[in-house]
């Protein structure tokens, strides 16, 4: 089936979101906030900044009037940082309707309200109804999703109906979805595995090996899925393309912001000089406190996203914070997976 699509934010994930739905031929809009950039997309078919050396499909049109590509389509797909929302939000309310439907792409929590993405927009927009609000996420970087490299994704929504309308939007050869109704689990796996990519950037950066990534992965799936249970996750979601599938890909890939943002770190930059190298959102950063904060209210025990907070927002030596984590006493594995407080 065909639909008419509006896509808010023309960013690396969002450009690369937009370009499946042309392959799709769906009657894409790509709004963004920059004049320079929508003028380039129109009149140039690229996007250098975000998707380096790919052409556009012809019938992806960029706008930057926000009215224009909210009123035109009933289908949203919302793919701007978490930072953005609280601004954004509101004014996306002014102009969608009851019978908007809206899918994210975003992967983060907020440090402040400890709210993740769809509580963030179901609380600013309230014409947004929990029905049709839906969650993409999986192990996707924009750059291999823009080269039509085989992909596959998640899209969660509280109605099945909702979730199987995306999956026909975007569903191709090169881009699977499945779709999945624990909106929880999928929202947090996606959020909290760029904690532990800027883990595993940090462990490369240091010098270290592939024992210890892979304890890393491991080990940090086991803490999410701790806290993801608590929260009121399904534990099988963790063990899906929105837990252990995403953790693998950010924590190995070269692709991902967040591992190479932790390698910068662990390479002795500091935190700030990591973030401003990047040029694109880091999510991790803001996640990691906001899971902190979360380990901490709900007592549920998170090593390494502890050793990160303190890597990140005190300073603490990162090769200090992996030998705290080593001499961590001595646990039965099939346990610790299960502790909340210890
Ligand atoms: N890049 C990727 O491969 C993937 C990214 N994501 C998620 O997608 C979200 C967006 O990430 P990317 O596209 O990679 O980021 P990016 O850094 O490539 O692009 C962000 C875009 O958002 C725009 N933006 C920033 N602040 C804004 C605001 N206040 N209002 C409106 N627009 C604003 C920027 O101008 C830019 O166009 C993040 O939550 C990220 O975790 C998820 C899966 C894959
Ligand atoms: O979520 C992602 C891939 O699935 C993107 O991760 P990064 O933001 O670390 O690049």
């Amino acid at each position: 089936m065909k639909y008419g699509v509006t896509v808010l934010g023309a960013g690396s994930w969002g450009t690369a979101l937009s370009m499946v739905l042309a392959d799709n031929q769906q009657e894409v809009t790509l709004w963004t906030r920059s004049q320079d950039q929508a003028v380039f997309i129109n009149q140039y078919h690229m996007n250098p900044k975000y998707i380096k050396d790919i052409p556009l499909p012809h019938n992806l049109i960029a706008t930057t009037d926000l009215e224009m590509a909210l009123t035109k389509n009933q289908y949203i797909v919302l793919v701007t940082p978490s930072h953005s929302l609280y601004d954004l939000a509101p004014i996306i309310n002014q102009w969608i309707s009851n019978e908007t439907k809206i899918v994210h792409a975003i992967k983060g929590i907020d440090p402040e309200s400890l709210l993740c993405v769809s509580d963030i927009l179901l609380t600013y927009m309230p014409k947004l109804l929990p029905e049709n609000l839906a969650i993409l996420s999986g192990p996707s970087h924009a750059e291999e999703v823009a080269l039509r490299k085989p992909t596959t994704v998640v899209i969660s929504s509280k109605s099945i109906t909702v979730a199987e309308t995306f999956q026909d939007m975007f569903m191709n050869q090169n881009f699977r979805v499945y779709t999945n109704t624990d909106t929880i689990g999928v929202e947090l796996g996606g959020a909290l595995k760029n904690i532990i990519a800027l883990g595993a950037g940090i462990s490369d950066g240091l010098g270290y090996g592939d024992n210890a990534k892979a304890a890393l992965i491991t080990r940090g799936l086991a803490e999410i899925t701790r806290l993801g249970v608590h929260l009121g996750a399904d534990p099988s979601t963790f063990a899906g393309l929105a837990g252990v599938g995403d953790l693998i890909v950010t924590c190995t890939s070269i692709h991902s912001r967040n591992y190479r943002a932790g390698k910068l770190i662990g390479e002795g930059n500091t935190v700030e000089e990591a973030i401003a190298k990047m040029e694109m959102v880091v999510e991790g950063v803001r996640t990691t406190k906001a899971a902190y904060e979360l380990s901490k209210k709900h007592h549920v025990t998170m090593p390494i996203t502890t050793q990160l907070y303190e890597i990140l927002f005190n300073n603490k030596n990162a090769k200090e914070a992996v030998e705290n984590l080593m001499a961590r006493v001595k646990k039965d594995e099939v346990e610790a997976n299960l502790s909340i407080e210890k």
